[in-house]
């Protein structure tokens, strides 16, 4: 394991360097891996252990528009694709990828089939950390651990088919067999994550349940609203207001950003937009401290687990989920963003 120093902190990261593909196969070799749960990161992990060589079966739920999906991807009935129960049966190391309330349900079925040796793998300190609120206690005679791609599962495999990867943080929560951080980090490296960072269950799901909310897509779609809002009232067009909110921000300077850091960013726009981001800067972190605080507590103290396992047991919270998503593609905001994107000089 690297020791890299990280801003003046040093911190434990392992590179495929030094835990190279062939050897996460060697230590996977005797294993059969069952995905359990085909939504959005099942399909990433699943297919980039089969192509990486890894004995890979998925389980999931007939009759669901995920097993369809399962289907098109080449996972094969009573071969390669089963109900939960059997794949659980069948799997020796779980990896349970049903959505976090999904977990809830079926986790009497999955802690039946975890006989002593068999690993529990997630991608998400959720299930175990709020256990009081999950049931999910895992038997004291199996390896408990995560890997949590740092990003959608979708790009987990569109990067990985690129030839390129995400990174991936990664914890032990229980280390029977003695052999716990060797399987996390095989599986790790054998998704398709370039890097692993090491972390713990609670540390993981307290920082993503914050980010998921915070900056990565909450306060970025609150703030986005705002300014677009603020433009239009004031006598902006549509397209105006969402060229200076999102599309100048997406394809011209967070990829200055994401290359060379904000400086760098900043560095390539003109001294008039550098001197008013500067003064401004400030402003909106000291207006957003409070909140970000709030959203903090409310992930610690566990209301935030408690609301999405209340609204994500309901029967139909996925068309309750589809109808919030379609409001907002049908505002005038992303009405004007699919207008906008049809512009751009490479989709011509
Ligand atoms: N979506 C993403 O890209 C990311 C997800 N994660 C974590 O990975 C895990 C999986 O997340 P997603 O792929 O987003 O899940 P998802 O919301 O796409 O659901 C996965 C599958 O669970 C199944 N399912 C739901 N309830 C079930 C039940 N009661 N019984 C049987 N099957 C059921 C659904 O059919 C679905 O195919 C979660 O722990 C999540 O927090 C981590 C990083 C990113
Ligand atoms: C993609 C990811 O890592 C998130 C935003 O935390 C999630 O989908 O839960
Ligand atoms: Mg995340
Ligand atoms: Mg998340």
């Amino acid at each position: 394991m690297a020791q890299l120093n990280f801003g003046g902190v040093m911190e434990n990261v392992v590179t495929r360097e030094e835990f190279s593909l062939e050897k996460a196969r060697e230590i996977l070799k005797n294993e059969t891996v069952a995905v359990i749960g085909y939504g959005v990161q099942g399909p990433g992990q699943a297919l980039n252990l089969k192509d990486n060589g890894v004995k890979v079966i998925v389980g999931q739920r007939k009759g669901t528009k995920s097993w369809d999906k399962a289907l098109a991807d080449g996972w094969v009935e009573n071969e390669t694709l089963f109900e939960v129960e059997t794949a659980c049966e069948k799997g020796t190391l779980l990896m349970n990828l049903l959505s976090d309330a999904g977990q809830i349900q079926a986790w009497e079925t999955m802690k039946k089939n975890l006989t002593t040796g068999k690993a529990l793998y997630f991608s998400h300190g959720f299930g175990v950390t709020f256990h009081e609120k999950t049931g999910i206690v895992p038997p004291k005679d199996v390896d408990v651990f995560l890997v949590a791609p740092k990003g959608s599962g979708t790009s987990l495999r569109t990067l990985f088919l690129k030839g390129q990867g995400l990174n991936s943080s990664y914890a032990v929560f229980q280390n029977a067999t003695g052999k716990a951080e060797e399987k996390a980090l095989a599986l790790g490296i054998a998704i398709g994550s370039g890097y692993l960072f090491e972390t713990t269950f609670q540390k993981e799901v307290y920082s993503d349940l914050t980010g998921e909310r915070g900056v990565l897509m909450g306060a970025i779609a609150g703030i986005f609203e705002a300014q677009y809002n603020v433009l239009r009232q004031r006598g902006h067009s549509p397209s105006e207001a969402f060229n200076e909110t999102v599309e100048e921000l997406t394809q011209s300077l967070m990829p200055l950003v994401a290359e060379n850091g904000m400086d760098w960013m900043f560095a390539n726009c003109s001294t008039t937009a550098q001197r008013g981001a500067l003064d401004w800067k400030g402003k909106f972190r000291e207006a957003t401290t409070p909140v970000f605080n709030e959203l903090y507590d409310d992930v610690l103290s566990g209301k935030e687990a408690a609301i999405v396992i209340e609204a994500n047991s309901k029967p139909d919270y996925r068309e309750k989920l589809n109808a919030e998503l379609k409001e907002i593609q049908q505002s005038e905001l992303w009405q004007t963003g699919m207008q906008v994107r049809k512009l751009r000089p490479q989709t011509k």
